[in-house]
């Protein structure tokens, strides 16, 4: 027996995810699954795909109360929903939490794997970051920490896939007819993840991000998160890109490129994608980060966390290519 692994929300999006790349992985293994429509069904009634040695696996009512012995549990919850809950879970029990409800909450560590594994490691409670701020941190962190933009003057615009509302919502603006063939931004001024990046970006540049400017659009696509950053700074385009080599020059899943990256690149793994253009002249910087919603931006990161704490090879379960075209 490997370590005794669970997932709560195991029919949602990111909850899907993580069975997939759980019931891969060399070292976790699937004991407990559970949620509140999907309870009393079978694994393979929600996934006709699954492993076989996983198919019979009965969806539980989620009950901390009524664990069975587990080792690690994969909470991907509707934000809002969560923290009560995951509170009555035995400490001894792992948690890393996908949703947003604990992302800088105290005796919770923010679980930026890529930029800071070793505050990871030896944690036993992690908040995963959310998508646009695991695509977008993960492409400033080396210009923030480098000084060569300025933290105060940051404007992220971002696009998503449709997979990134996740499949409860109800809210018409999610269907087919409603997204195919259109572009709609939304969340302007006060989206829910300003609070997790201004926060992220002045622990990482010891300034200020008062000046934080975030859009998101959601376009018509299942997968994928690209964010272009408008910055301030004095750097070139190889300045930034040299920054990036270096900051990432040991981790596995950051990629820095030349040109700028695609949401494809990124599909159905957990890779970021990073690459910069600059103009000193104009005092102008532009990041650009790539990541699959579902990958970084959720499951894959919970699972690159879930290895840190556990113990395990970072890469562990999570080295196989993405999925192209
Ligand atoms: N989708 C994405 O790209 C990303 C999502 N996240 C975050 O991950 C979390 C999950 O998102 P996502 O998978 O997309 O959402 P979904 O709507 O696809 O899934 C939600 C899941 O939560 C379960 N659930 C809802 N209410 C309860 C409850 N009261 N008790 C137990 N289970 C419950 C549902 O189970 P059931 O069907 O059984 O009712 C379902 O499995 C959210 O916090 C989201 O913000 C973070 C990053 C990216
Ligand atoms: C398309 C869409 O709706 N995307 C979600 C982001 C998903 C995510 O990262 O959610 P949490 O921060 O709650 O974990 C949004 O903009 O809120």
């Amino acid at each position: 027996m490997g370590i005794r692994a669970g997932i709560v929300g195991i029919s949602g999006f990111g909850g899907g995810e993580a069975l997939r790349l759980i019931a891969a992985h060399p070292a976790f293994d699937l004991v407990y699954a559970a949620g509140e429509g999907s309870a009393g069904s079978r694994l393979v009634d929600r996934y006709p795909g699954v492993p076989a040695r996983l198919a019979g696996l009965v969806i539980e009512k989620w009950d901390p109360d009524t664990l069975p012995e587990l080792d690690l549990l994969f909470a991907s919850l509707p934000t809002g929903t969560s923290a009560e809950a995951l509170a009555r879970v035995p400490p001894q029990v792992k948690i890393v939490d996908l949703g947003g409800d604990h992302r800088h909450v105290e005796g919770w560590t923010y679980g930026l794997a890529d930029v800071w594994p070793d505050r990871i490691s030896g944690q036993s409670r992690i908040a995963n970051p959310g998508c646009f701020p695991a695509a977008t941190l993960t492409a400033l962190a080396p210009l923030l920490s480098g000084g060569l933009i300025a933290p105060d003057r940051i404007v992220i615009d971002a696009k998503t896939g449709i997979s990134g509302a996740g499949r409860g919502g109800a809210d018409t603006r999610f269907g087919y007819a409603e997204t195919n063939e259109n572009l709609q931004p939304y969340g302007l001024l006060r989206h829910v993840h300003m609070p997790e990046m201004a926060h992220t970006i002045e622990a990482l540049s010891g300034g200020s991000a008062a000046g934080l400017v975030f859009t998101p659009h959601l376009v018509p696509m299942t997968r994928g998160v690209l964010v272009t950053i408008y910055c301030r700074g004095q750097a070139s385009t190889d300045q930034c890109l040299t920054a990036a080599r270096e900051f990432y020059a040991d981790r596995p899943f950051v990629r820095v490129t030349d040109r700028p990256p695609q949401t494809k690149w990124a599909s159905g793994s957990n890779l970021a994608f990073v690459s910069y253009a600059a103009d000193p002249e104009r005092d102008l910087v532009i990041a650009m980060g790539v990541v699959d919603n579902l990958g970084k931006g959720a499951a894959g990161h919970a699972v690159q966390n879930a290895n840190l704490i556990c113990g395990l090879p970072e890469t562990a379960g999570l080295d196989g290519a993405p999925v192209w075209p």
